[in-house]
């Protein structure tokens, strides 16, 4: 049996596993079937993302890999970050802890409210980093929806297209964000977000991810949509982001790295048999 801390931030939640001692997981490992099985919301234990802790090199405290539901792996996961971040802490006594993803490393500090703060690293801006299909203008994405169309882009170190709508309310936003996904112009997909502007320091923002479809919060999605948003001259550097599951609280700071702060919680631990999952 392997134990598991089930996990999540704003309700996007999290099966993680700390496979810092490499024999934890097995011979066969972390693969797309075991990330698929755990995630099953009727036949696993269900969540948004699987979260597998590894050892790193120095420079951070730990390895964060990041696997969808559909088994795809994501270079950052803003609320997993917040969630491990606070494991950590407990772990080592330390208030200020850094957290590796395939984006690199990502300081997390505790705030005087409890909440963390993780500094999730500057956008890419360039449509070869995104990734898009071909050379556009990432501020003004030509893809049109019927309903949403001429989005923003950028990667927080996996990809996010930004959707500015008058009403939330009046979009069926999940239908558009599943059709959105698998793009064309999108490579290797994107997370969509769908963003109301409520004022230059407050958005709602409705996301449907990459490989898990709606969830209730995506951190690394809120820190796009500040980033497209204030490029698009719609919002100054800081904004409080409300998204279904909660706030957010973010900020786009001089020096191009975006700071996300909001909750971290733990539900409850168990234990997992990858044989009583089907994918011994
Ligand atoms: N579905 C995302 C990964 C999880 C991101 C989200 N849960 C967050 O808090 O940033 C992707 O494939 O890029």
């Amino acid at each position: 049996m392997i134990p598991f801390r089930k996990m999540h931030g704003l309700g996007n939640d999290f099966v993680v596993v700390d496979a810092r001692k490499p024999e934890t997981l097995g011979p066969l490992g972390v693969s797309p079937a075991r990330a698929a099985a755990v995630a099953d919301r009727h036949r696993g234990i269900g969540c948004d993302q699987f979260i597998v802790l590894e050892p790193t090199g120095p420079g951070a405290d730990v390895f964060m890999r990041i696997l969808n539901p559909d088994g795809s792996e994501a270079g950052a996961c803003g609320n997993a970050t917040r969630c491990v971040a606070q494991l950590l802490m407990a772990e080592t006594g330390r208030e200020q802890v850094t957290v590796r993803t395939l984006r690199g490393e990502l300081p997390c500090e505790r705030l005087p409210d409890g909440t963390i703060r993780a500094d999730m690293g500057p956008p890419s801006l360039d449509w070869r980093d995104v990734p898009l299909a071909r050379a556009v203008d990432t501020a003004h994405v030509p893809i049109d929806l019927g309903p949403v169309s001429d989005p923003a882009a950028c990667s927080m170190g996996n990809p996010h297209l930004t959707f500015f709508v008058g009403d939330l309310d009046r979009i069926d936003w999940p239908a558009l964000g599943r059709a959105a996904e698998h793009h064309p112009l999108l490579p290797e997909r994107a997370n969509i977000g769908f963003a109301q502007v409520i004022d230059t320091d407050h958005i709602r923002l409705g996301l449907w991810e990459r490989g898990a479809g709606v969830t209730l919060a995506c951190g690394s999605g809120a820190c796009a949509t500040l980033v497209n948003a204030h490029r698009r001259g719609l919002c100054g550097r800081r904004a409080r982001i409300d998204l279904p599951g909660g706030t957010l609280q973010l900020e786009w700071r001089l020096d191009g790295h975006v700071l996300m702060a909001g909750p971290a919680t733990t539900s409850f631990l168990g234990a997992l048999d990858w044989a009583a999952l089907g994918v011994a």
